[in-house]
């Protein structure tokens, strides 16, 4: 859905943003906008003390990274995308301008410079609209910025070092992320919170409708009718050129060009992204580069044993895709590539296409056909590599699912087909009454050892051989069937939940009632 009637227009615009930043992508994502990524190559290095104020270096640097994106896709196709937007977040404290620390130490002074003050967040921001004519690249930049103040606590070297330690600070601005572990640190927040994680929405679409409602009037009508009627003739001739490049290029050409593929050429390339995200994962990139201080790709080509360029175009797909970041000093992980867990994700496909087995459809690491069957059709090492896989994923998920219901009420609860029990522990970490029963063939358990947890919670959850068609479903109050019903057939679903639902205890409700209380689907 998308709330605000700006964004709304950008949908048929081919949208570019000029910005590695998870952060960003997150937020315009959210608000409904489709756009592709391609991080900036723009050195962060203009000569700050030749701007008046730290917000007029923070929009000059925004404007580069997007005009640098403008001209190398322009460069690159002869064609550049409608619109490039840039962002760039600095905090200004007694004059100073901090951006991203270097190191640990850079981290350490930023963050002690900042303790017990109040300091400005700025983000600039850019957003370009191109138009390519006889090969020629034309912009129409349109600039803004937005400040938010942000009171810190007094902090302790203790708390200041176990906060750098923790690897949050190196890459934002002002060395925290107000949005995670850094929101200790803070004492109250003056102004829109996003602006201070890297994109100031609001102001967004506000500059969105000064350039796209000049006259203050808002579009009333519903999408629908803007795409059908083909275009913004249908404006009435109300809006002058300053009305934006959308309506001069449509007075220039008499019609609308189509909408820009944006949805079906997502479809094409998440094909590459998960094959850019295997290579990575199967050549260890995510490891290599975990704790360590950035690495050129000349270096980690050289230490994987694979070809420089080759090497560089991979990390370069990585950093758009929002695994890796790059700096001058060379590439280093995102906190999503930090996850400990995801990088499992690469064993499945290789290790059963190695087999012969046909690869599992349904999505990465996901059990293909009844568990039992598949799992004799694969080798140990194979079926190793799909608990890797399916453990992987499910702990990615784990702690949302326990925590999207309220279960609380349940003693005793049976994850049917539970696997390592990734779920299990998550739940028994949520609920500290609750006793877990992970249920699957034996020869799935019997591997699932490696996979234990250490920690106090570990005695909630126990392990039972048995097949969920075949044997007597264990007790419980609650039946936990994740990522399993679509393994089969409808026939065999409906058997499953007949089964379930005569194991369900009747409870306080009535039967019908307590089935759904007792079961829950993920
Ligand atoms: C202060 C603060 C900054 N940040 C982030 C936002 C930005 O991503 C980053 C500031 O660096 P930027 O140079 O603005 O952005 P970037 O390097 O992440 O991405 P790109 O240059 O490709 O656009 O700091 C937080 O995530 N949380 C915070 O609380």
């Amino acid at each position: 859905m998308v709330l605000c009637p700006v964004i709304r227009k950008l949908l048929h615009k081919r949208v570019v943003l000029a910005s590695a930043s998870p952060r960003r992508q997150e937020i315009l994502r959210q608000a409904g906008l489709r756009f592709e990524v391609v991080p900036s190559r723009f050195k962060e290095t203009l000569p700050k003390a030749s701007f008046p104020t730290p917000p007029a270096y923070a929009v000059e640097t925004a404007k580069q990274k997007a005009l640098e994106v403008a001209r190398r896709m322009h460069q690159k196709d002869l064609r550049a995308p409608d619109v490039v937007i840039g962002a760039d977040t600095i905090v200004a404290v007694g004059g100073l301008i901090l951006e991203k620390p270097v190191d640990k130490q850079d981290a350490y002074s930023m963050l002690s410079r900042l303790s017990g003050k109040e300091h400005s967040v700025f983000t600039g921001v850019a957003i370009v609209h191109c138009c390519s004519r006889d090969g020629r690249l034309d912009t129409d930049v349109s600039e803004f910025y937005e400040e938010t103040r942000v009171q810190f606590s007094e902090l302790s070297e203790e708390l200041l070092w176990e906060y750098i330690d923790s690897g949050e600070p190196m890459d934002k601005a002002g060395g925290y992320g107000i949005q995670a572990l850094g929101g200790m640190l803070v004492e109250q927040v003056h102004g829109d919170f996003l602006n201070v994680v890297g994109f100031p929405l609001n102001r967004f679409c506000k500059k969105l409708a000064e350039l796209y409602y000049p006259s203050g009037r808002e579009d009333p009508r519903p999408a629908q009718s803007h795409q059908g009627r083909g275009g913004r003739a249908e404006d009435g001739g109300e809006r002058t050129q300053a009305a934006g490049p959308e309506e001069a290029v449509s007075n220039r050409t008499g019609h609308s060009p189509p909408p820009f593929p944006t949805g079906l050429l997502e479809l094409v390339d998440s094909f590459k992204a998960s094959k850019a995200l295997f290579t990575a994962c199967k050549l260890k990139v995510f490891d290599l580069l975990k704790d360590g201080a950035p690495l050129k790709a000349v270096d980690v080509a050289g230490k994987l044993g694979t070809s420089a360029c080759g090497t560089g175009r991979l990390l370069d797909a990585c950093v758009a895709l929002g695994f890796l970041q790059k700096t001058d000093r060379g590439y280093s992980n995102t906190e999503t590539a930090n996850l400990d867990h995801p990088w499992d994700l690469s064993a499945r496909p290789e290790s059963a296409g190695r087999d012969g087995a046909d690869p599992p459809d349904g999505a990465l690491g996901e059990r293909a056909g009844p568990p039992n069957q598949a799992s004799c059709a694969h080798s140990e090492e194979t079926r190793l590599g799909l608990l890797r896989a399916m453990h992987s994923l499910a702990k990615l998920t784990a702690r949302h699912v326990a925590t999207a219901f309220d279960l609380s009420r349940f003693a005793s609860a049976c994850d049917l087909g539970g696997c390592t029990g990734a779920l299990a522990h998550a739940l028994a970490r949520e609920y500290p009454r609750l006793r877990v029963t992970v249920f699957d063939l034996p020869e799935v358990l019997q591997h699932v050892a490696g996979f234990q947890p250490d920690g106090p919670r570990t005695e909630q959850v126990s392990f039972l051989p048995g097949d969920i068609f075949e044997d007597s479903l264990p007790e419980a109050d609650l039946y936990v069937v994740s990522r399993i019903l679509r393994d089969w057939p409808d026939g065999k679903v409906h058997e499953l939940l007949s089964r379930v639902a005569r194991a369900c205890k009747p409870g306080e409700a009535t039967a019908s009632t307590s089935l759904l209380q007792n079961l829950i689907f993920v």
